[in-house]
């Protein structure tokens, strides 16, 4: 038997603009990607067994509502691989999941499953994919898996062993086209505050929605990566701009309250929603204003975090 343990990290988004819709109904964007230490644990074991029929996966997470078939994200990214580079292996892939981000989050943490589950079967098949040849795998499964493959690059040992001197191996990218074509940033070095109202949001929905709707306000991206690289997070707060927030704040009464709490009890913070919600999250130098901000938040929303970005 062979093993891998994988950290698959959340992502926030400090800007998200939509640019244009394409003829499939996906949506043309510009926006900067984040890594955050909170994180889902993945531990991924196989058994070879020359007495099998071909490859066989299952799969258990501690989220009883979380399907463990074809319709689980890291499931898929074991069955892609498995058509891809699995050809005369014979055994079970087995696959243990514990969840800690929060589902349907805005957070990418389906997305971190699927793309720990290519990276940890490249690494026990011996496959030798590049990042680059993972990254177009991961975009079969869903718009944020190649930015979390990157991010996981860089954030396990195990793997920063075999990625270790690849550019694209970063925690923070501008990333366009669909969300799957990534430029890396420099990371921004914060610490964020999370929370989540006891809800979820259709990716889908919001993006219909916007579509319905004039975008009021954009982000400046060009500012956003100057700051980042200039390591100036004054400049990177006053560019944290979503537009898909406009659709999500107005429909869902909630995410606005978190909002706006959020903004209270944070002044100094720049406050955001992440994705297509409904989780929001600030950035501030002052931790203390943040560990004040959790408290109050967590009165209100179960799941909220106080943690940081990886750089
Ligand atoms: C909102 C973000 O999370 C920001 O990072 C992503 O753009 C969405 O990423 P995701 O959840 O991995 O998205 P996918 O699973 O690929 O797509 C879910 C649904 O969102 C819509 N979608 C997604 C990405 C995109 N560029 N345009 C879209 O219109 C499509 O209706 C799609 O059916
Ligand atoms: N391994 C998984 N973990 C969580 N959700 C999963 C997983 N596989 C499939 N899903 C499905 O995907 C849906 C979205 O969950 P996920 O947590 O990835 O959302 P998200 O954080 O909003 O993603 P994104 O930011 O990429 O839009 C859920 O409703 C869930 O049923």
């Amino acid at each position: 038997m062979k093993s891998i343990r994988l950290k698959a990290y959340a992502k926030v988004n400090l800007s998200l603009d939509v640019l244009g819709k394409l003829d499939n109904g996906y949506h043309q964007v510009e926006m900067i990607m984040q890594q955050i230490k909170l994180s889902d644990d993945v531990f991924i074991r196989w058994f070879p067994d020359e007495d099998a029929d071909g490859i066989s996966i299952t799969l258990k997470t501690n989220r009883y509502y979380l399907p463990v078939d074809s319709r689980n994200l890291a499931y898929k990214a074991a069955q892609i691989m498995s058509e891809r580079v699995g050809h005369g292996l014979k055994g079970t892939v087995r696959i243990d999941i514990k969840k800690n981000i929060p589902v349907a989050a805005g957070l990418a943490g389906g997305s971190g499953n699927g793309a720990a589950v290519l990276h940890g079967l490249n690494v026990l098949w011996e496959a030798g994919l590049n990042l680059k040849k993972l990254c177009s795998l991961g975009a079969e499964l869903g718009s944020d898996v190649p930015f979390t493959i990157m991010g996981q690059a860089r954030g396990n040992r195990d793997l920063i062993k075999v990625f270790g001197k690849d550019p694209m191996a970063t925690t923070c990218a501008l990333a366009y086209g669909t969300g799957t074509e990534l430029k890396p940033i420099k990371p921004l070095e914060s610490p964020i505050l999370l929370s989540k109202p006891p809800l979820s949001v259709s990716t889908a929905e919001v993006y219909q929605g916007l579509d319905k709707e004039a975008i009021e306000k954009r982000p400046d991206n060009k500012a956003m990566e100057e700051g980042l690289l200039a390591g100036n997070i004054d400049i990177v707060k006053k560019n944290m701009v979503n537009v898909l927030e406009g659709y999500t704040l107005s429909h869902y009464k909630q995410v606005k309250e978190t909002k706006e709490k959020m903004i209270e009890v944070c002044p100094g913070a720049s406050v955001l929603m992440s994705g297509s919600g409904p989780s929001v999250f600030a950035v501030s130098q002052d931790r203390e204003e943040l560990e004040r901000g959790y408290k109050e938040l967590k009165e209100i929303n179960e799941e909220t975090y106080l943690t940081r970005t990886i750089v």
